[in-house]
């Protein structure tokens, strides 16, 4: 194969549910657009297998990353599209985020049957959520909650709110709206109050680090702004030691001043101690700007009392 073929055919690996199979049909539209020969290759990973405990105690972010990154290895694809939220902040040895696309909105989503809002939520009400930054930030918002653990992918979750089993469930605004289910969003949270994860709402595509060729070919399909403040986000997480062990909320916005704005926040994995919060905003043109900025977010939380 000479190398102007190699480049125009790309093959995506990605997990089967049906939003990492919308976010890879969407990169793959992206580069046909371009006159790239796409498909895809789907897989099941450990995370999707494993639905009965809470991730965090079964090896976290990684075992939904895990079986694609083999996949590129092998060289049965090439490219694989990733929920940024999910992906882990170092990259393993041999693989590169090749690119952050334009993201998405970035805010967490309260479903639910009955109620509008969470103010609207009855005393003691159940709410379905497995992530601890949404239950230690729940916690602070209302005390009073009985937040229970909700696994599986968004179509199990919303079943199981059907079912009864939860009064509301809180999700990332993002993936209902790829999926066409922004109509069962009674609600999304003011970002200022519940603090969105590093990276939610964006897409990152990861390749191996010698594919040079293939990150050439993501280099238009980056978003500059969007690239910085998910940058900054991760930042905070790396500092910190971030895994989704830890009840950890980054997010980074750009001000009409034109600076960048992260805000952070940190919580005991108990969910009983107080929320600590940082804020901090630079001039950031540069990625090396941009993690600057989320360091000094997680310092300042660290020098706060968060471990
Ligand atoms: N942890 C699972 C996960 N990873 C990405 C999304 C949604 C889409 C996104 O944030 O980009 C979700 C579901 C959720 O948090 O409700």
């Amino acid at each position: 194969m000479d190398r102007k073929t190699a480049l125009t055919h790309i093959v995506i690996a990605t997990r089967e549910s049906r939003l990492a199979m919308w976010q890879a049909q969407h990169v793959q539209a992206l580069l046909q657009e371009r006159g790239h020969v796409v498909e895809l290759l789907g897989m099941t990973t450990r995370g999707d297998q494993i639905l009965d405990r809470s991730l965090s105690k079964v090896g976290g972010k990684g075992l939904f990353v895990k079986e694609l990154e083999v996949a590129l290895e092998e060289g049965r694809a090439d490219i694989a599209v990733h929920s940024l939220k999910d992906v882990p902040m170092d990259m393993p040895d041999g693989f590169t985020l090749a690119c952050v696309l334009e993201r998405e909105d970035p805010r967490d989503a309260l479903v639910s049957p009955r109620h509008a809002s969470l103010d609207d939520l009855p005393e003691g009400a159940v709410v379905g959520t497995s992530s601890l930054r949404r239950v230690v930030l729940l916690q602070e918002l209302r005390p009073d909650l009985r937040i229970e653990p909700l696994r599986g992918n968004l179509d199990t979750r919303l079943r199981k709110l059907d079912e009864g089993q939860y009064d509301a469930i809180v999700l990332a605004a993002a993936g209902l709206k790829r999926l066409g289910l922004e109509s069962r969003i009674r609600t999304t949270f003011d970002p200022d109050l519940m603090l969105p994860a590093a990276g939610q709402g964006a897409l990152g595509i990861e390749v191996r680090a010698d594919r040079a060729d293939l990150i050439e070919c993501l280099a238009p399909l980056a978003h500059q702004a969007d690239t910085l403040a998910t940058a900054a986000e991760r930042a905070v997480s790396r500092t910190m030691g971030g895994s989704c062990s830890m009840p950890l909320a980054a997010h980074a916005r750009w001000q009409a001043n034109g600076k960048l704005r992260i805000d952070a926040a940190w919580g005991d994995s108990a969910g009983v101690a107080e929320l600590l919060r940082a804020q901090h905003e630079a001039d950031v043109s540069s990625t090396a700007q941009a993690e600057a900025l989320g360091r000094q977010a997680a310092e300042a939380l660290r020098r706060a009392g968060a471990r």
